[in-house]
């Protein structure tokens, strides 16, 4: 059997990373970004005030206290967008709003609270230093300045500040588009009646679920039966949208395995036993004229998504420009034994906790079959057993991928 090492490294070493694109910002949530983006202007742009209040020159207001205030005249008011060019002469105040620019002579800004907030004179009762309440010209980013490099993902902030700058579009790699495929005679749509011997449609709202918080953007392609020329089909319609393709079940030894059927012959995706459980039976490759990678995962609901997690999401992590390996793992203690099969990497469901004395534990969950959903939904975290271990007391320290 494959080591879960090996199938992961031959995955990493064939899945590309996505050609850069330039989107409009409204798209670029989630992307990576591709180019080195640098202010054209310094931020802000022109000194200007940091608070509703009163432009002055310090010295006018030197001596002012509760006991004796000093009243200046209000000559002038400049509100934030105001584009013409103000002036404060000595002795004069001007009323000014939080961005708006700074009138020449002024040095400092002294907050409304600090006076009787009058428009025509002003009783100023506290004194401001030089510089008090005024945001500098380029005390954010000066002109030129590198805003964002290269490789960083783009989140709210991120899009705050290419905003900030100027920028409409960004050069990007994309979300991949990641089209899932569920295969079986007996699967029937969630919301439509159940046949006999049926069951509901679950592997594809967990894997597009999946693409989607892995950075992707899933598609839910219509269930395909147990048929490998239907699934030809399927493939052929959805590859003209797909940067990946998932499909969930029919490889394993049964007697109707549309995937195995339908992709084996083409000899570009190959079928392979990895020593993991649950998810043993396991085909990767490409398909189409652009060589999409496709999955082709086990249909057990628990094997589907613990393979999704070991191996499809590194790939997506490669095709949005992102370091990529193996998923990260924390060390907790358990807290019940374990039992993991010979020469198979088990990745047993569990939730993590902190102990009274500060340490992270793992909870085995009570159900541990690749066909018990339920049970993988109360839990948060995966515990890996390695290969060479097949009982492991409680308090055993392990790793744990956290989902
Ligand atoms: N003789 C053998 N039988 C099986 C072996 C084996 O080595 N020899 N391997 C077992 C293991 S391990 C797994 S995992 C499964 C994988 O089977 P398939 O990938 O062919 O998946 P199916 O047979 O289509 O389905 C398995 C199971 O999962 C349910 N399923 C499938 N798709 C969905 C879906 N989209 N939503 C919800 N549930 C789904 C399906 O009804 C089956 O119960 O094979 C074992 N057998
Ligand atoms: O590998 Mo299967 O995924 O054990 O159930």
């Amino acid at each position: 059997m494959k080591s879960v090492d090996d199938h992961l490294g031959e995955i990493l070493a064939t899945v590309r990373t996505l050609a850069p694109l330039e989107l409009e910002l409204e798209r670029a949530l989630g992307t990576t970004l591709a180019e080195e983006v640098t202010s054209p202007v310094p931020l802000p742009p022109f000194d200007n005030s940091a608070m509703d209040g009163y432009a002055v020159r310090s010295a006018d207001i030197a001596d002012a206290t509760h006991d004796r205030p000093v009243t200046l005249p209000v000559v002038d008011d400049v509100a934030a967008g105001d584009g013409q060019l103000h002036a404060v002469g000595p002795g004069h105040a001007i009323r000014i709003m939080t961005g708006a620019p700074m009138p020449a002579g002024a040095d400092a800004v002294v907050p409304v609270e600090w006076t009787d907030g009058g428009t025509v004179t002003v009783v100023v009762n506290r004194t401001a230093a030089a510089g008090n309440a005024i945001r500098r010209a380029g005390e954010d980013i000066r002109a030129g300045d590198t805003v964002l490099h290269p490789g960083i993902v783009i989140g709210p902030t991120q899009l705050g500040i290419l905003a900030a700058v100027g920028r409409r579009r960004v050069l990007v790699r994309p979300r991949p588009r990641v089209v899932v495929i569920s295969t079986g005679a007996e699967l029937a749509e969630p919301g439509t009646p159940l046949g006999d011997g049926q069951i509901w449609e679950s592997n594809s709202f967990t894997l597009c679920a999946a693409v989607r918080q892995a950075g992707g953007e899933g598609f839910r392609a219509s269930i395909v039966p147990d048929d490998a020329s239907a699934l030809l089909d399927q493939l052929d319609a959805q590859l003209v949208r797909a940067d990946m393709v998932i499909t969930s079940g029919g490889v394993s030894m049964g007697a109707y395995e549309p995937v195995k059927e339908a992709l084996g012959p083409l000899g570009t995706v190959r079928f392979e036993r990895v020593a993991m459980q649950p998810g043993m039976p396991q085909g990767f490759g490409v398909v189409g004229e652009d060589q999409v990678p496709i999955f082709t995962l086990p249909g057990n609901p628990v094997s589907s998504f613990v393979s999704f997690m070991l191996f499809v999401l590194p790939a997506l992590r490669k095709m949005r420009g992102l370091p990529a390996g193996p998923p990260d793992t924390v060390t907790a203690l358990t807290t019940a034994p374990l039992r993991s099969p010979q020469g198979k990497r088990s990745f047993l469901r569990g939730k993590l906790a902190t102990s009274p004395d500060g340490h992270a534990t793992v909870a085995p969950v009570a159900r541990q079959g690749s066909h018990q959903l339920a049970a993988l939904a109360l839990a948060d975290a995966l515990v890996v057993v390695p290969e060479d271990v097949t009982e492991l007391p409680e308090g055993s320290t392990v790793q744990v991928i956290p989902l």
